[in-house]
């Protein structure tokens, strides 16, 4: 059976006072969240160390944005495996399309950061999607075949979630259309030489549409940002309704 992991991730939101206000509204929530299901925060370097602290015992994993591929060195703006591992980390974004097109972040960046991230004990979450232009020229396939192909040499498939997020529905409220999505995913996992990875859904994921995307058959989860700011709001989307 395939695991379960949603996610939030807050990109480049939320002070450690904001973080703070953010749990005691959040933790209360995950009582009764069932166990299969793995709740993970990807917070800002600077809130790491204080959540680490606050969720310990409690259901939430803590998560990372970004993982350099040394263990050490002179890489000004870098964080490496070891750091977050120490104070309890356990997942790590790799390859959002934001660090892709903001940051030079390349298919080799992102498999040797992959593949550091396993190497120090962490779970990468790496995140493949298509924009706007190349869905419309109907390269949405080839697209993500490659990035796979590329991202995942020499990658271990038993510690590894993907994220499916195309850029298009990434922040604009306009989200994949559940079946489509479901259908790439399926494309996703047939590429996999472990059909036990965990794929996720990641564009405009809201708790008006968690429990559509949900029930779709290949997905095994979201990796959720602007919503995941808001304590009610993720909550509603990490206790999602099976339909
Ligand atoms: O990592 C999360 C994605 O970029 C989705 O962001 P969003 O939920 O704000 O569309």
């Amino acid at each position: 059976m395939r695991k379960i992991v949603i996610a939030g991730n807050w990109k480049m939101f939320k002070t450690q006072a904001e973080s703070q206000e953010f749990l005691q509204g959040f933790l209360p929530t995950l009582q009764e969240t069932p166990e299969e299901r793995e709740v993970v925060l990807c917070v800002p370097f600077t809130d790491l160390s204080a959540l680490s602290m606050n969720l310990h015992g409690s259901l939430v994993q803590l998560g990372a944005q970004n993982v350099h591929w040394e263990e050490s060195g002179a890489y000004t703006g870098e964080i490496s495996g070891p750091m977050l591992t120490e104070i309890g980390v356990r997942y790590v974004i790799v390859g959002h399309s934001e660090r892709r097109q903001y940051f030079g972040e390349t298919d080799t960046t992102v498999n040797l950061r992959l593949k550091a991230a396993q190497k120090y004990g962490l779970t990468p979450i790496l995140c493949v999607g298509e924009t706007k232009q190349q869905r419309d020229a109907g390269e949405t396939e080839l697209l993500i075949m490659t990035q796979l192909e590329k991202d995942l040499v020499d990658v271990d498939q038993t510690n590894l979630v993907i994220a499916y997020e195309p850029i298009w529905a990434i922040g604009t409220g306009d989200t994949c259309e559940t079946k489509e999505a479901n259908r790439v995913i399926g494309l996703i996992r047939s590429q996999l030489t472990n059909p036990h990875v965990p794929i996720q859904y990641g564009g405009s994921v809201k708790p008006n549409n968690i429990d559509e995307i949900m029930a779709q058959p290949e997905i095994d989860g979201a990796l959720v940002g602007g919503a995941s700011l808001e304590a009610a709001g993720f909550a509603r989307i990490v206790n999602y309704k099976v339909i």
